[in-house]
């Protein structure tokens, strides 16, 4: 059903660690027609005119950190602000998470310069300003850096074989402090946490449970 009067839908990210689980949790959601999901454009990051700008950034993360950042960046914004059909729009992350959590964590780690980050934060800052970004829900997918480590070795994606388990420690300590002790950062919108260490067999029911606050905060937005 179409969304009338092409009014804002009911925005939902799903932030989390790399390996946390997001792609599985939003395929969980395709079997609502009312919802449409957004999910990370990692083949657009892996082929950029024949260019693989994940591998490269992770190959030589000093040299290609901000390319990589400036185009993930770009087709976040390019994600918020893609017109939808739906009531309910789910997205793979965000360019809130982009900026608390990836370039953050480049930042401190030295492989951002910075005045590399400052140009990332003005290009945040200038675009929270001047689009109409807004995020009306965050599933938070709770890991343990333990077990994401063995999940991206399992899932074998690549370019990702070689991050090490401090990366994945600090990127955890990132999203902690930004969407559960809101230590740094405003958050954008409430929080719903879910025990995403669980396997995939245990999680089905973790999931039914955020469905509900995720339709019952949709229903009441559409019929507001
Ligand atoms: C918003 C945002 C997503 C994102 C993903 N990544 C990396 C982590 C994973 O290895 C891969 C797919 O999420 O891209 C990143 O380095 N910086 C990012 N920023």
């Amino acid at each position: 059903k179409m969304n009338s009067e092409n009014r804002k839908p009911f925005t939902v990210l799903v932030e989390g660690n790399i390996g946390s689980g997001k792609t599985t949790f939003l395929e969980h959601f395709r079997q609502f027609e009312d919802i449409t999901l957004l999910t990370e454009p990692v083949e657009q990051w892996r082929n950029l005119r024949g260019w693989n700008l994940l591998d490269l950034m992770y190959k030589d993360p000093a040299k290609w950190a901000m390319t990589f950042q400036s185009y993930v960046s770009l087709t976040m914004v390019d994600m918020h602000l893609r017109p939808t059909p739906t009531p309910v729009k789910l997205m793979e992350r965000s360019i809130f998470s982009a900026r608390y959590c990836f370039v953050e964590n480049m930042l401190r780690n030295g492989i951002l310069h910075e005045a590399e980050f400052a140009v990332l934060d003005e290009w945040f800052r200038f675009i929270q300003q001047h689009m109409s970004i807004d995020a009306d829900l965050i599933v938070y997918l709770k890991t343990s850096p333990s077990v994401v480590h063995e999940r991206i070795r399992k899932r074998a994606r690549s370019e990702e074989q070689c991050v090490p388990l401090k990366y994945l420690e600090d990127l955890h300590q990132l999203h902690e402090d930004w969407l559960v002790n809101r230590a740094f950062a405003e958050c954008p919108a409430p929080v719903v946490i879910i025990d995403a260490d669980l396997d995939l067999s245990q999680i089905t029911d973790e999931y039914k449970k955020s469905e509900h606050q995720i339709l019952r905060k949709a229903v009441d937005v559409v019929m507001r």
